[in-house]
């Protein structure tokens, strides 16, 4: 049997991190979305006990570190499922990007195993599951819109954002996160409302969105990588109503409302930058 999963990326409307942990992460306050731009991942029974990736992307790895192929084997040891499996994993979603790709890859297999291997798991489960694959693997199980907070995986939902664009500008580098958060220096940042966020979900107001948003970790790629702040810039004067980096980077994302304003950013940056992308947010849990 065979069974098709998608496994969308998310941006980070808002990043705040409190401060540093005994384990060495960080505590954080994150408002987070999930948006139509999505890798599919198909999955297939396997009649020995294996796990096996296969991937077309070069840059995704086709071995246990694959964070797929961790959900597959945490499944199998949790569960004692003797069956192995298949992942293939169209790769959509730029690698190393900011955008949760591997971490929702994860969780897409793991709501996808959970179906095919019969297991009876909740989403509640799986997410709790999905934390020990990585810190944001727990907000991608469920998808749509919430409050993530601890090093990212306690997850209170939240209401959609009022529909708009999303234009995705990512430069031809990769940034590690580990090395982002090394880096932080929480002296220098200014913490974003994440309140101010919150409320303006609950009432759709699309402008207290742009207004609240923010993301501490600018401070140290858009430093670390000049590429990523000309980027920020260009999107501002195209006229975006908001411009943040996801996550670590060093994707820049840009919100619009208006699909002649949405052409011209599309259309500015491409040729200046490495990979560009108009999608629309998802926001609302989907039907997995
Ligand atoms: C920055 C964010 C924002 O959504 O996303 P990305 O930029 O990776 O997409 C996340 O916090 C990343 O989540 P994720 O990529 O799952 O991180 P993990 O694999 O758990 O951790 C990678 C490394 O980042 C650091 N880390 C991560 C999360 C956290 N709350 N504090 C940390 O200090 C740790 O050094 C850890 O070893
Ligand atoms: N399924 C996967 N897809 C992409 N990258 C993966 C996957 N599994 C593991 N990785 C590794 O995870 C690292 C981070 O990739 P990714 O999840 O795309 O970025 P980010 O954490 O910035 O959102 C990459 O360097 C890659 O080697």
């Amino acid at each position: 049997m065979k069974l098709l999963v998608k496994a969308p990326a998310k941006i980070n409307l808002s990043l705040d991190v409190l401060g540093k942990r005994e384990d060495g992460y960080h505590e954080v306050e994150m408002v987070m979305t999930t948006i139509d731009l999505a890798d599919h991942i198909e999955l297939s029974e396997r009649h020995d006990q294996e796990i096996k990736i296969v991937s077309q992307n070069r840059f995704v790895p086709d071995d246990e570190r694959n964070l797929a192929y961790q959900a597959a084997r945490l499944l199998k040891t949790r569960c004692g499922v003797r069956q192995g499996v298949e992942i293939a994993i169209d790769k959509v979603i730029p690698v190393a990007a900011g955008l949760a790709g591997g971490s929702s890859d994860a969780a897409a297999t793991l709501r996808g195993l959970n179906t095919l291997w019969n297991l009876g798991l909740s989403l509640d489960e799986l997410a709790t599951l999905g934390a020990e694959i990585g810190s944001d693997v727990s907000f991608c199980v469920y998808g749509g819109t919430a409050l993530a907070k601890g090093r990212g995986e306690n997850i209170t939902k939240l209401p959609a954002p009022p529909n708009c664009w999303v234009i995705l500008a990512k430069p031809s580098i990769g940034v590690s996160t580990a090395e982002i958060y090394r880096q932080l220096d929480l002296n220098e940042v200014v913490h974003p409302d994440i309140p101010g966020m919150i409320a303006a979900l609950y009432t759709r107001d699309y402008a207290g969105i742009c207004k609240h948003a923010g993301n501490v970790l600018e401070s140290v790629t858009l430093k670390a990588y000049p590429q990523v702040a000309q980027i920020k810039k260009q999107m501002q004067r195209f006229g975006a109503d908001l411009v943040l980096m996801s996550g670590s980077g060093p994707t820049v994302f840009g919100l619009v409302r208006h699909d002649s304003r949405l052409q011209r950013i599309y259309n500015g940056l491409r040729g200046f930058c490495g990979q560009v992308f108009a999608v629309r947010m998802i926001g609302e849990r989907e039907q997995f």
